[in-house]
């Protein structure tokens, strides 16, 4: 497997806090890497770092360009790392647009493309051949995610009338409407009942396997991060204690010890 990401002594302090200390690790292309750790561990200060909504203290975020060379993601502000990168990313708590449609939500996810091809002008968005395609484009890739994940019939309801796990779904499909090299879920299993992960974890496969995408993702559901990942990166209190595939993991007794605390003395 190819690598897509380094991440190079990446550190994050707030005050005198170091929520992520030096933490080294690599992600690959069409494969999924999985952050765990317990709450507080620094999981999601990793991601903010990665998307630009931080701009870490110490370290380098290093990603591979699919036209070749590299791009340095530390350095970027978040829009820069969707648009230029091609990093998106999905939160703990959902984002959507509730008043709009489903499908308003997701081509509203695009407008960085559809911008470019109005040429940045009001005139372009009433005349532009350009921009009338982009737009045609846009829905039918929005269209084409839709029905993905069994949500074509929804189309034009509003996205806050969804059921939860709708919602969790359409963020998903939200990012990956704006084609992304590499997809950051924060959480997406939380809230979502057995039969709701169930089908998270087989499309998440899906996305990996027939769409080549890589993933990271953070997620406290052990059952689907030892089920899909490939790779699993383990912090605690900010510093990595693991990184090895999910079996070598499991038995891991650093990870083990992280998760359940020290036995008691007898
Ligand atoms: N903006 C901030 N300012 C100050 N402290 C912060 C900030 N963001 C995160 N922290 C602290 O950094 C530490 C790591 O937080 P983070 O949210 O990254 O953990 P996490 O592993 O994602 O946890 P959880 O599993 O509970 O979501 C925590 O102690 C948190 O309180």
């Amino acid at each position: 497997m190819s690598k897509l990401l380094s991440v190079e002594h990446l550190t994050m302090q707030f005050g005198g806090l170091k929520a992520v200390n030096d933490v080294s690790f690599t992600a690959s292309a069409s494969a999924i890497t999985a952050i765990i750790g317990p709450n507080g561990a620094g999981k999601t200060t990793v991601f903010n770092c990665l998307t630009g909504f931080y701009h870490p203290t110490h370290g380098r975020i290093i990603l591979q360009r699919e036209a070749g060379g590299t791009v340095e993601l530390q350095h970027l502000r978040k829009h820069q790392v969707a648009a230029r990168a091609k990093v998106a990313r999905t939160f703990q708590n959902i984002r959507l647009f509730a008043g709009m449609t489903v499908l308003e939500n997701l081509i509203v996810a695009q407008h960085n493309r559809l911008q470019r091809a109005s040429l940045f002008s009001i005139a372009g968005l009433f005349g532009l051949p350009a921009y009338k395609n982009a737009e045609k484009d846009a829905v039918e890739r929005a269209r084409f995610w839709l029905d993905r994940v069994g949500l074509t019939a929804s189309a034009d309801v509003p996205a806050g009338s969804l059921p939860y796990g709708q919602q969790r779904k359409l963020e998903i499909v939200r990012a990956l409407c704006t084609e992304p090299v590499l997809l950051c879920l924060d959480e997406p299993a939380a809230g979502l009942n057995g039969s709701e992960t169930a089908e998270l974890a087989r499309f998440l496969r899906e996305l990996r396997d027939e769409h080549g995408l890589a993933i990271l993702l953070i997620e406290h559901d052990m059952g689907m991060v030892m089920g899909i990942s490939d790779h699993i990166v383990v912090l605690d209190y900010g510093r990595k204690i693991a990184d090895a595939a999910p079996a070598v993991i499991k038995e891991d007794p650093a990870v083990i010890r992280a998760y359940l605390g020290e036995p008691e003395a007898a």
